[in-house]
């Protein structure tokens, strides 16, 4: 039952995609049953001239023909007949050139149309998917299912699924004809078809399997290059080349072993084939001879009968492969139906688009991400509108995860506490907007591949040259972006690999004010700048941003003394809260920290 349903939905998904291009497929088909047809006529036309010029039997030559060319001019002017048989193969195959074209053209223009609408579709519901199942699949993988299990459906498609109508018209159409011309070895040549449809059939259940490991090895693989690529730097920097070369080559060597299993498993396959088609067309010879020597089967006929045959053997055969490929096509409409099959992120009705610059009140918030432990407990703050709120807290105590629920990346479940902006709760305000309305630098920042000018400019297409420049002189980057030759022309590779880590960070910064929005968060975004930068870029934030509510997080006390509020978290709970002073005084973590960096510092100047 379940089972059905899957296979129900395959189908539903496929045909979906293949709506839009149906008129084109079916014109394809169209002109490749037109081939079928003209090539069905061609051993007609040689029958009729080999019962012809023998003369042996003018009775079993079609009436129409005689109508023609009489029994007379068929007897005393062999030649004539001959010529003309001669022309019809040559239209026969001049029809079948023009056709082969244009069921090739419409095949192609019906298969692109469908593989796009399918990519298109992928892409645009990958974009609206919720942030944790990006965190929960691997970029590798999600690539590999994007291309190359689209393209295996998309050969599905133009070479299998026409395929298949197109050999079921031919055998259906060269069945009729056989019958026509003698039952009796009609029959003996299709008792061999249910013999290949049940192997092909046998072979189809086993294969499935392996090609999905095949696959799953496969999406590995393009994980570990991938992360490779992407993690380059510290692959050098660790000297890592050789552990990375044995793990590529462990993923590698088993996904050659999988395709090795499957080419001896295909290899069985073909050889027992070979030898069941080989064994029909003797069959069918040995009693087409017998036939025409008992006068049962005229000689053209006979002819025409091991020509119909022998052109049905590989089409049925190729029934069998194409129904093998299939299933490796079901492999990957699943691994495609596993994206779009994934709820986009949406909104609960009646969301609104309130004024973002309030105040921001985490009210007893607890949150854990679907596996593992409680991250946060019992957090309540509040982050006054137009005010700094700085976060300092240790590694992996939640202060990220704070940032990831105020823009919505991960929603609230019930009963875990209350996050509101204005005293409206979050899950309340249209997930867009609420985005569109805090700017976020992340720890760390990713740059697109492209100028500087394009990657500050890119969150608002309408921005002038000057507002990239002022958002850069914010930043403290504006002079270094001058010094490169091309200046804010020069292109940034894949992640921006040519800025230094500091540099990317405040282009990064530079990008997010361009954007003008009333909340703003610093998400450990000045960790790889100098305190003095840091001291700078703070300095004009506070001069030209004034009235924008920040959240800072950072580890170095320096860059959020001055903060309105600083919160201290410890392992997901508040630890303590206040401004400097007031925390100073407290004599407590903040204060341990402080002088730990302070004295560190004294230390460092000291040298
Ligand atoms: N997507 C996720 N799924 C499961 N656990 C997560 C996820 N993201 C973070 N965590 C866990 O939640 C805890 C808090 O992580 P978070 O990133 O909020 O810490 P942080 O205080 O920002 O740390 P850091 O200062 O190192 O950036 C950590 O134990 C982390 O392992």
């Amino acid at each position: 039952m379940e089972q059905n349903k899957k296979k129900a939905g395959k189908a539903a998904m496929i045909f979906r995609f293949l709506k839009p291009c149906l008129p084109l497929m079916l014109t394809g088909l169209f002109f490749s049953a037109m081939i079928t047809v003209c090539q069905a006529f061609i051993p007609q036309v040689i029958r009729i001239s080999v019962d012809g010029v023998l003369g042996s039997d003018l009775s079993k030559i079609p009436e129409w023909v005689k109508a023609f060319l009489s029994e007379e001019t068929i007897r005393e002017n062999p030649g004539k007949m001959l010529t003309i048989a001669a022309l019809a193969v040559i239209l026969l195959a001049a029809i079948n050139i023009a056709a082969n074209y244009y069921s090739k053209v419409f095949a192609a223009k019906g298969s692109e149309s469908f593989v796009k609408g399918m990519r298109d579709q992928l892409y645009d519901h990958i974009q609206k998917l919720p942030y944790s199942w990006h965190v929960k699949n691997q970029t590798g993988d999600i690539i590999q299912r994007c291309t190359s299990d689209v393209d295996v459906v998309r050969n599905f498609v133009t070479n299998q699924l026409m395929e298949v109508f197109r050999i079921i018209f031919l055998i259906v159409f060269y069945m009729v004809i056989m019958f026509s011309m003698n039952v009796k070895i009609s029959l003996i040549a299709v008792s061999f078809f249910p013999i290949v449809i049940l192997y092909s059939g046998y072979f189809f259940s086993k294969i499935a399997q392996h090609f999905q490991e095949a696959d799953e090895a496969e999406g590995i693989l393009s994980s570990v290059v991938q992360e490779n690529l992407t993690g380059v730097r510290v692959v050098r920097a660790f000297g890592r080349e050789s552990f990375e070369r044995k793990r590529f080559d462990e993923k590698n060597e088993r996904f050659a072993g999988l395709w090795i299993y499957l080419g001896k498993f295909l290899s069985l396959y073909w050889s027992i084939g070979d030898l069941i088609t080989g064994i029909q067309i003797l069959t069918v010879i040995c009693m087409g001879v017998l036939f025409t020597v008992d006068g049962n089967l005229t000689v053209g006929e006979f002819i025409a009968f091991v020509s119909y045959n022998s052109s049905m053997a590989w089409p049925v055969r190729s029934l069998g492969r194409i129904i093998s490929e299939m299933s490796k096509a079901g492999v990957s409409i699943d691994r495609i139906a596993y994206i779009l099959d994934e709820k986009e992120e949406d909104d609960r009705p009646g969301v609104t688009k309130p004024a973002i610059n309030k105040d921001i009140v985490f009210d007893n918030v607890n949150f854990k991400y679907e596996e593992g432990a409680a991250v946060l407990k019992n957090v309540s703050f509040t982050v006054p509108a137009g005010k700094t709120f700085a976060i300092l807290g240790n590694t992996g105590s939640g202060k990220s995860t704070l940032v990831h629920l105020l823009n919505r990346l991960y929603d609230l479940p019930d009963g875990c506490g209350k996050i509101t902006i204005g005293g409206v709760d979050i899950r309340d305000i249209d997930r867009q907007y609420l985005r569109s309305q805090i700017g976020m630098v992340l720890q760390e920042p990713f740059l697109y591949s492209g100028s500087i000018k394009e990657n500050v400019g890119i969150t608002r297409e309408s921005s002038a040259f000057d507002d990239i420049r002022e958002a850069c002189e914010i930043a403290c980057v504006d002079s270094a972006i001058d010094s490169f030759t091309d200046g804010y022309e020069t292109i940034v590779g894949e992640r921006g690999v040519t800025l230094s880590g500091g540099q990317k960070q405040r282009v990064a910064i530079a990008r997010m004010l361009v954007e003008h929005t009333p909340v703003m968060i610093f998400d450990d975004s000045l960790s790889a700048v100098d305190a003095q930068t840091d001291a700078m870029i703070r300095e004009a934030l506070k001069k030209r941003m004034a009235g924008t509510t920040v959240i800072l997080i950072a580890h170095r006390i320096t860059t959020l003394m001055q903060a309105d509020c600083i919160m201290v978290l410890e392992d997901g709970a508040v630890a303590e809260m206040g401004s400097h002073e007031q925390l100073m005084e407290h004599h407590g973590i903040y204060r341990r920290i402080y002088d730990i960096q302070m004295n560190t510092q004294l230390d460092a100047d000291s040298v």
